[in-house]
Protein backbone atom coordinates (compact mmCIF):
# COMPACT_ATOMS: atom_id res chain seq x y z
CA UNK A 1 0.00 0.00 0.00
CA UNK A 2 1.47 3.23 -1.21
CA UNK A 3 0.12 6.20 0.74
CA UNK A 4 1.60 10.17 0.63
CA UNK A 5 2.45 10.55 4.40
CA UNK A 6 5.67 8.65 5.74
CA UNK A 7 5.54 5.99 7.88
CA UNK A 8 8.90 5.39 10.38
CA UNK A 9 8.65 2.10 12.17
CA UNK A 10 10.91 1.94 15.49
CA UNK A 11 12.08 -1.22 17.30
CA UNK A 12 14.13 -2.31 19.72
CA UNK A 13 14.81 -4.22 22.75
CA UNK A 14 12.61 -3.21 25.89
CA UNK A 15 14.55 -0.75 27.84
CA UNK A 16 17.41 0.41 25.10
CA UNK A 17 15.31 3.88 24.80
CA UNK A 18 13.15 3.91 22.36
CA UNK A 19 9.84 5.30 24.39
CA UNK A 20 12.25 8.24 25.18
CA UNK A 21 13.67 8.71 22.18
CA UNK A 22 10.35 8.86 20.16
CA UNK A 23 8.65 11.40 22.52
CA UNK A 24 11.77 14.17 22.35
CA UNK A 25 11.55 13.66 18.53
CA UNK A 26 7.69 14.32 18.55
CA UNK A 27 8.45 17.36 20.52
CA UNK A 28 10.45 18.74 18.31
CA UNK A 29 9.11 17.60 15.17
CA UNK A 30 4.80 18.88 14.73
CA UNK A 31 4.53 16.97 11.82
CA UNK A 32 4.75 13.39 13.23
CA UNK A 33 2.52 11.80 15.02
CA UNK A 34 2.82 8.67 17.12
CA UNK A 35 -0.05 5.69 16.77
CA UNK A 36 -0.96 4.12 19.89
CA UNK A 37 -1.00 0.87 20.33
CA UNK A 38 -3.69 -1.37 21.68
CA UNK A 39 -2.17 -4.07 24.60
CA UNK A 40 -3.17 -6.70 27.03
CA UNK A 41 -0.69 -5.61 29.12
CA UNK A 42 -1.34 -3.91 32.82
CA UNK A 43 -0.61 0.22 32.92
CA UNK A 44 2.43 1.31 34.32
CA UNK A 45 2.86 3.88 37.36
CA UNK A 46 1.71 6.73 35.17
CA UNK A 47 0.27 5.59 32.02
CA UNK A 48 -3.03 6.58 31.20
CA UNK A 49 -5.98 4.83 29.02
CA UNK A 50 -5.27 6.19 25.40
CA UNK A 51 -1.76 7.70 25.86
CA UNK A 52 0.91 5.61 25.85
CA UNK A 53 -1.88 2.61 25.16
CA UNK A 54 -5.56 1.50 24.53
CA UNK A 55 -5.51 -1.24 27.29
CA UNK A 56 -7.95 -3.78 26.40
CA UNK A 57 -8.61 -7.26 27.55
CA UNK A 58 -7.82 -10.35 26.28
CA UNK A 59 -11.18 -10.72 24.55
CA UNK A 60 -11.80 -7.70 23.46
CA UNK A 61 -8.38 -8.12 21.70
CA UNK A 62 -9.19 -10.66 20.06
CA UNK A 63 -12.41 -9.78 19.03
CA UNK A 64 -10.71 -6.62 17.37
CA UNK A 65 -8.29 -9.55 15.85
CA UNK A 66 -10.54 -11.42 14.12
CA UNK A 67 -12.72 -8.30 12.97
CA UNK A 68 -9.34 -7.82 11.33
CA UNK A 69 -8.76 -4.12 12.98
CA UNK A 70 -5.35 -4.55 13.19
CA UNK A 71 -2.82 -3.87 10.41
CA UNK A 72 -0.53 -6.72 12.45
CA UNK A 73 -0.75 -7.97 16.11
CA UNK A 74 2.23 -10.07 17.66
CA UNK A 75 2.64 -11.41 21.96
CA UNK A 76 5.79 -9.52 22.91
CA UNK A 77 6.64 -10.52 26.77
CA UNK A 78 3.47 -12.77 27.25
CA UNK A 79 1.64 -9.79 26.10
CA UNK A 80 -0.56 -9.23 22.61
CA UNK A 81 0.24 -5.71 21.31
CA UNK A 82 -1.44 -4.33 17.78
CA UNK A 83 -1.29 -1.26 15.43
CA UNK A 84 -5.03 -0.75 14.27
CA UNK A 85 -6.07 0.36 11.16
CA UNK A 86 -7.81 3.51 12.43
CA UNK A 87 -5.00 4.63 14.11
CA UNK A 88 -2.88 5.13 10.97
CA UNK A 89 -4.48 5.12 7.61
CA UNK A 90 -6.50 7.89 7.65
CA UNK A 91 -3.17 10.00 8.75
CA UNK A 92 -1.47 8.35 6.04
CA UNK A 93 -3.69 9.01 3.32
CA UNK A 94 -3.96 12.58 4.03
CA UNK A 95 -0.06 13.20 3.65
CA UNK A 96 0.82 13.14 7.14
CA UNK A 97 4.00 10.77 8.94
CA UNK A 98 3.47 8.78 11.59
CA UNK A 99 5.83 6.92 14.01
CA UNK A 100 5.43 2.97 15.18
CA UNK A 101 6.83 1.94 18.21
CA UNK A 102 6.41 -1.81 17.71
CA UNK A 103 8.48 -5.19 17.86
CA UNK A 104 10.25 -6.45 15.15
CA UNK A 105 7.48 -9.18 14.27
CA UNK A 106 5.00 -6.28 13.74
CA UNK A 107 7.94 -4.23 11.82
CA UNK A 108 8.54 -7.09 9.47
CA UNK A 109 4.56 -7.28 8.80
CA UNK A 110 4.04 -4.25 8.22
CA UNK A 111 7.10 -3.42 5.67
CA UNK A 112 5.00 -6.29 3.97
CA UNK A 113 2.42 -4.15 3.72
CA UNK A 114 3.77 -0.62 3.28
CA UNK A 115 7.06 -1.24 1.43
CA UNK A 116 7.90 2.59 1.51
CA UNK A 117 7.91 2.43 5.38
CA UNK A 118 11.18 3.23 7.38
CA UNK A 119 12.73 0.78 9.72
CA UNK A 120 14.97 1.94 12.48
CA UNK A 121 16.31 -0.51 15.05
CA UNK A 122 17.51 1.11 18.62
CA UNK A 123 20.13 -0.38 20.11
CA UNK A 124 21.56 -0.21 23.43
CA UNK A 125 25.58 0.42 23.82
CA UNK A 126 25.97 -2.58 25.93
CA UNK A 127 23.85 -5.74 27.60
CA UNK A 128 24.82 -4.22 30.64
CA UNK A 129 23.81 -0.49 30.36
CA UNK A 130 20.29 -2.32 29.17
CA UNK A 131 20.01 -4.39 32.21
CA UNK A 132 20.93 -0.51 33.94
CA UNK A 133 18.04 1.04 32.29
CA UNK A 134 15.57 -1.12 32.94
CA UNK A 135 16.52 -1.37 36.25
CA UNK A 136 16.79 2.49 36.77
CA UNK A 137 13.50 2.51 35.27
CA UNK A 138 12.01 0.78 38.30
CA UNK A 139 8.97 -0.58 36.31
CA UNK A 140 9.24 -4.04 35.85
CA UNK A 141 9.58 -6.48 38.58
CA UNK A 142 12.27 -8.48 38.44
CA UNK A 143 11.52 -11.75 37.05
CA UNK A 144 9.72 -9.24 33.86
CA UNK A 145 13.40 -7.81 33.93
CA UNK A 146 15.26 -11.22 33.27
CA UNK A 147 12.81 -12.08 30.75
CA UNK A 148 13.05 -8.91 29.12
CA UNK A 149 17.07 -9.32 28.88
CA UNK A 150 16.32 -12.39 27.27
CA UNK A 151 14.31 -11.77 24.80
CA UNK A 152 16.21 -8.77 24.05
CA UNK A 153 19.11 -11.26 22.63
CA UNK A 154 16.61 -12.73 19.82
CA UNK A 155 15.06 -9.34 19.39
CA UNK A 156 18.94 -7.62 18.59
CA UNK A 157 19.67 -10.72 15.98
CA UNK A 158 16.82 -9.11 13.94
CA UNK A 159 18.54 -5.79 13.14
CA UNK A 160 20.25 -6.70 10.18
CA UNK A 161 16.67 -6.92 8.46
CA UNK A 162 16.40 -2.86 9.47
CA UNK A 163 16.97 0.07 7.01
CA UNK A 164 18.70 1.77 10.03
CA UNK A 165 20.38 0.91 13.37
CA UNK A 166 20.78 4.01 15.94
CA UNK A 167 23.03 2.93 18.91
CA UNK A 168 21.82 4.98 21.53
CA UNK A 169 24.72 5.63 23.75
CA UNK A 170 24.58 9.43 24.13
CA UNK A 171 20.90 10.47 24.05
CA UNK A 172 21.01 13.39 22.65
CA UNK A 173 23.09 11.86 19.80
CA UNK A 174 20.94 9.11 18.77
CA UNK A 175 17.90 11.48 18.66
CA UNK A 176 20.10 13.40 16.27
CA UNK A 177 20.33 10.45 13.74
CA UNK A 178 16.65 9.83 14.30
CA UNK A 179 15.74 13.39 13.02
CA UNK A 180 18.61 12.95 9.84
CA UNK A 181 16.58 9.91 9.29
CA UNK A 182 13.30 11.72 8.91
CA UNK A 183 14.93 14.23 7.43
CA UNK A 184 16.35 12.50 4.40
CA UNK A 185 12.88 10.34 4.28
CA UNK A 186 11.20 13.21 3.41
CA UNK A 187 13.50 14.30 1.01
CA UNK A 188 13.45 11.35 -0.94
CA UNK A 189 9.77 10.61 -1.11
CA UNK A 190 9.73 14.73 -2.42
CA UNK A 191 12.47 14.25 -4.76
CA UNK A 192 10.21 10.79 -6.18
CA UNK A 193 6.97 13.09 -5.91
CA UNK A 194 7.65 16.04 -7.88
CA UNK A 195 7.69 15.69 -11.32
CA UNK A 196 11.17 16.11 -12.61
CA UNK A 197 10.59 18.10 -15.30
CA UNK A 198 8.82 20.63 -12.95
CA UNK A 199 12.41 21.03 -11.24
CA UNK A 200 14.35 21.02 -14.07
CA UNK A 201 12.41 24.31 -15.63
CA UNK A 202 12.64 25.50 -12.47
CA UNK A 203 16.07 25.33 -12.43
CA UNK A 204 16.52 26.16 -16.40
CA UNK A 205 17.63 22.78 -16.98
CA UNK A 206 15.34 22.36 -19.70
N1 LIG B 1 3.89 -5.84 17.19
C1 LIG B 1 3.63 -4.84 18.03
N2 LIG B 1 4.47 -4.57 19.04
C2 LIG B 1 4.17 -3.53 19.85
C3 LIG B 1 3.03 -2.71 19.66
N3 LIG B 1 3.03 -1.75 20.62
C4 LIG B 1 4.12 -1.95 21.37
N4 LIG B 1 4.82 -3.02 20.93
C5 LIG B 1 6.09 -3.57 21.44
O1 LIG B 1 5.89 -4.36 22.58
C6 LIG B 1 7.09 -4.37 23.36
C7 LIG B 1 6.79 -4.12 24.82
O2 LIG B 1 6.35 -2.80 24.98
P1 LIG B 1 6.07 -2.21 26.42
O3 LIG B 1 5.15 -3.12 27.16
O4 LIG B 1 5.65 -0.80 26.28
O5 LIG B 1 7.46 -2.35 27.16
P2 LIG B 1 8.87 -1.62 26.99
O6 LIG B 1 9.38 -1.91 25.60
O7 LIG B 1 9.66 -2.26 28.05
O8 LIG B 1 8.66 -0.14 27.23
C8 LIG B 1 8.01 -3.32 22.73
O9 LIG B 1 8.93 -4.00 21.89
C9 LIG B 1 7.06 -2.50 21.91
O10 LIG B 1 7.69 -1.89 20.83
C10 LIG B 1 2.17 -3.02 18.55
O11 LIG B 1 1.16 -2.37 18.29
N5 LIG B 1 2.52 -4.08 17.79
N1 LIG C 1 20.93 7.48 26.13
C1 LIG C 1 20.49 7.16 27.35
N2 LIG C 1 21.34 7.16 28.40
C2 LIG C 1 20.92 6.81 29.65
N3 LIG C 1 19.65 6.45 29.96
C3 LIG C 1 18.75 6.43 28.96
C4 LIG C 1 19.11 6.78 27.61
N4 LIG C 1 18.02 6.67 26.84
C5 LIG C 1 17.01 6.28 27.66
N5 LIG C 1 17.43 6.13 28.94
C6 LIG C 1 16.68 5.69 30.14
O1 LIG C 1 16.54 4.28 30.03
C7 LIG C 1 15.27 3.84 30.55
C8 LIG C 1 14.52 3.05 29.48
O2 LIG C 1 14.10 3.94 28.47
P1 LIG C 1 12.68 3.78 27.71
O3 LIG C 1 12.56 4.95 26.80
O4 LIG C 1 11.59 3.51 28.69
O5 LIG C 1 12.99 2.44 26.88
P2 LIG C 1 12.10 1.52 25.91
O6 LIG C 1 10.92 2.32 25.46
O7 LIG C 1 13.01 1.16 24.79
O8 LIG C 1 11.72 0.32 26.74
C9 LIG C 1 14.53 5.10 31.00
O9 LIG C 1 14.70 5.27 32.38
C10 LIG C 1 15.24 6.21 30.21
O10 LIG C 1 15.17 7.46 30.88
Amino acid sequence: MDTPGNLFIIAAPSGAGKSSLVKALLELDGHLAVSISHTTRAPRGQEQHGREYWFVDEPEFRAMAGRGDFFEWAEVHGNLYGTSRAAIEARLQAGEDVVLEIDFQGALQIKQLFGHAVLIFILPPSWAELEQRLRRRGEDANGAIGQRMANAREEVAQARHFDFVVVNAVFETALFDLKTIVHAQRLKYSAQQRSKAAVFKALDLL
